[in-house]
């Protein structure tokens, strides 16, 4: 289960409907040009939290269907309707996925007790590992050492994609616990995170910079850091002007600049301006 992930997109039409081939040259994509090891299913990349259970059960299903047994595959099943994620976790072990992941209920101010609880219930019943899916950033939820260690308790949670800045917390959580999987989550700092030995990345921006995100990891790994320090500025670069311009939407222009139909986001996300558009594609020139 090392490696990178792609935090895989999915492609949808004007309308907001999944279009099917367009994910499946997504996939291909990924893994044939990207070299990835392997695709993390319906996370905030994929627009998961815009989508009815339905579609997220469709995506789950093309996309093991595209990748067979070629690369690794975790599915992000978490949800405040802690039954869909308990439904979806049933669903993805029954297609052959290689974990689910989850990530910390939101929104609400749910305490450790309730969140350890949400984890418990999804696993109850199923026969398949649990990545926690931590970005504090987006869900105001942080952990400290001692939860994680609680959480870890469950043998059945195997490792965390770690999406913080906190890379004394990262430090910790390595040396405290060496068998658990620690995916780097941020891809701007995945160099730093390497150093710190972590077990992979799951990014959104591999998607169109696998191979550098790759370079990176696998330079880290073997001590070359000066190497992979000069690949983590050329991805910085191109990272920063993904942002500025807006990151999926992006994203997915690029795609579309290497004959990938991405498509377009869902709502309430908005759409690239003509100016945005022409952006992207310079921005894919520039860099791919
Ligand atoms: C919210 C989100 O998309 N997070 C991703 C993974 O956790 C990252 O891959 C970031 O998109 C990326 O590092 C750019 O900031
Ligand atoms: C990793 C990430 O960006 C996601 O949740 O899709």
């Amino acid at each position: 289960m090392k490696g990178l992930y792609t935090a895989l997109m999915c492609s949808f039409d004007e309308q907001g409907n999944i279009n099917e081939q367009g994910l499946r040259e997504i996939v291909r994509y990924n893994i044939e040009v990207s070299e990835v090891d392997g695709l993390y299913v319906n996370g905030s990349t994929g627009e998961n939290f815009l989508i009815s259970t339905e579609q997220k059960k469709q995506i789950f299903e093309i996309v093991k269907d595209e990748v067979g047994d070629r690369v690794k595959l975790m599915a992000q099943v978490g949800s405040l309707n802690v039954d869909e994620a308990s439904e979806l976790a049933q669903f993805v072990t029954d297609l052959g996925y290689d974990a689910i992941s989850a990530v910390t209920p939101f929104y609400y101010k749910f305490d450790f007790e309730e969140i350890k609880d949400y984890y418990n219930t999804i696993l109850e019943g199923v026969d398949t590992k649990l990545i926690i899916y931590s970005i504090p950033a987006l869900t105001g939820v942080s952990m400290n050492l001692e939860q994680f260690g609680e959480l870890f308790e469950n043998e059945k949670i195997i490792g965390v994609k770690f999406t913080a800045p906190d890379f004394y917390l990262l430090e910790r959580l390595r040396h405290a616990y060496p068998d658990k999987l620690i995916y780097s989550g941020f891809d701007e700092m995945l160099l730093s995170a390497s150093v710190l030995n972590v077990d992979g990345a799951i990014g959104s921006t591999f998607n169109v910079n696998g191979k550098r995100a790759k370079q990176i990891f696998t330079l880290a790994q073997s001590g070359r850091i000066d190497e992979a320090r000069e690949i983590q500025k050329v991805t910085n670069d191109l990272i920063s002007e993904i942002l500025e311009n807006g990151l999926y939407q992006t994203i997915k222009e690029m795609l579309e600049t290497q004959g990938v139909h991405a498509g377009y986001v869902r709502k309430p996300m908005k759409r690239l301006s003509e100016e945005k558009l022409l952006k992207a594609r310079s921005i894919a020139e520039k860099y791919l």
